[in-house]
């Protein structure tokens, strides 16, 4: 019989590490002789994840909206035409930073009543340093998305634990227990993780939580079930009830708002580091490829939580220079009045 085709969905806010551990699920899935295909949301109006990730695995791009509202049916197709197109060994969704993985587990599952895929894992990723800085205030809508992220995973990755002291690491190790009893976790620098034991454990995690909680927790493929197996009261004062618990969890990232901005002309890259160090605490993330007027070739830049980081690469295919930034309820009036303003003087 034709085999179902595993699914792993890759979750956890913006700029926690998704693309990273992408990359290195890829890199291992290819080194074991298997053929993956990826599918890939983002906020923006580019793919600039897709520039990270080699041009010769099949990827669709869900751009522009998140993949748990606005485009969800998009979600649907895009597994159906890969699998028919590509029939790739193995598939892994990297989800926004904004989405909700329920609504995505529940696209899965839909359609694997038409197309032979079998949900494997949800992976959240979670940023140790962001989630450390959050769980101090204990309040927020990105710290209640956060915890939903982490409630939903069959296996958690604390990421970036080269940001927090072995104080913080304790506490946020203890938090996830607390959130998540049943995902194993583990600590990482960079996603860096042996991925057969990755796999492993998540196999065995998902289909323990499966029998666990009977009747009212875990999504599972082919299952109607929405729940994450908590009580969804504690944010919306529902028991439960899907549409009270999907309305109230869009809610939780439609705070979210990303601007893209097109440059038509070089910038300083003294400048524009400069630019980033300076934005606003309401944006926490941005990226994108950028040509420099003071050096020579074209840089990915990444912006996550404080921190940037530029890479020379050689885009694939063309791409306009082009910066997205994500955060909440900024004024994207002012980053485009800067941006046009460092154009304009490294210019002269
Ligand atoms: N300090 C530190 N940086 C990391 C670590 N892991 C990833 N990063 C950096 O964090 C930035 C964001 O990583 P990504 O893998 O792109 O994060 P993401 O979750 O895919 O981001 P979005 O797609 O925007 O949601 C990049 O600059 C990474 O190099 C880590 O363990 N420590």
């Amino acid at each position: 019989m034709e085999q179902a085709v595993p699914v792993y969905i890759l979750s956890g806010f913006l700029g926690s590490g998704k693309t990273t551990l992408l990359q290195n699920m890829l890199a291992a899935f290819r080194a074991q002789g298997k053929r993956p295909a990826v599918v890939m949301n983002e906020l923006g109006d580019v793919n600039l994840d897709g520039q990270l990730v080699d041009d010769q695995i099949p990827t669709a791009e869900l751009l522009g909206g998140c993949i748990c509202c606005s485009i969800r049916g998009d979600l649907s197709l895009q597994l159906v035409e890969l699998v028919q197109k590509e029939a790739p060994d193995v598939i892994i969704i990297e989800a926004t930073g904004a989405a909700n993985p329920m609504d995505i587990l529940d696209g899965v599952s839909e359609t694997s009543l038409y197309a032979r895929l079998e949900l494997r894992q949800l992976i959240t990723v979670v940023d140790a340093a962001h989630l450390y800085d959050l769980y101090q205030e204990q309040r927020g809508r990105t710290y209640r998305l956060m915890q939903e992220q982490i409630r939903c995973a069959s296996l958690l990755i604390l990421n970036k634990t080269d940001r927090v002291d072995e104080e913080a690491r304790d506490k946020l190790n203890e938090l996830l227990r607390k959130w998540n009893a049943y995902a194993p976790v583990l600590q990482t620098v960079q996603c860096d993780v042996p991925i057969e034991t990755l796999l492993d454990m998540g196999i065995a995690g998902f289909e323990r939580k499966e029998q666990e909680s009977v009747g009212e927790g875990m999504p599972h493929p082919g299952s109607d079930t929405k729940s994450c197996g908590h009580d969804h009261g504690q944010f919306c004062g529902c028991n439960g009830n899907q549409e009270h618990a999907a309305h109230e969890l869009h809610h939780s990232h439609s705070h979210v708002m990303a601007y893209t901005h097109y440059f038509d002309g070089p910038v300083n890259s003294v400048e524009f580091e400069k630019l980033l160090q300076e934005l606003p605490r309401d944006i926490y993330r941005a990226k994108g490829i950028l040509a420099f007027s003071d050096t020579s070739g074209r840089f990915l830049f990444q912006y996550a939580y404080r921190e940037s980081d530029f890479m020379k690469i050689d885009p694939q295919g063309e791409v306009q220079d082009v910066a997205v930034f994500i955060g909440e309820h900024f004024d994207k009036e002012e980053i485009k009045r800067k941006l046009l303003a460092l154009v304009h003087s490294s210019a002269s």
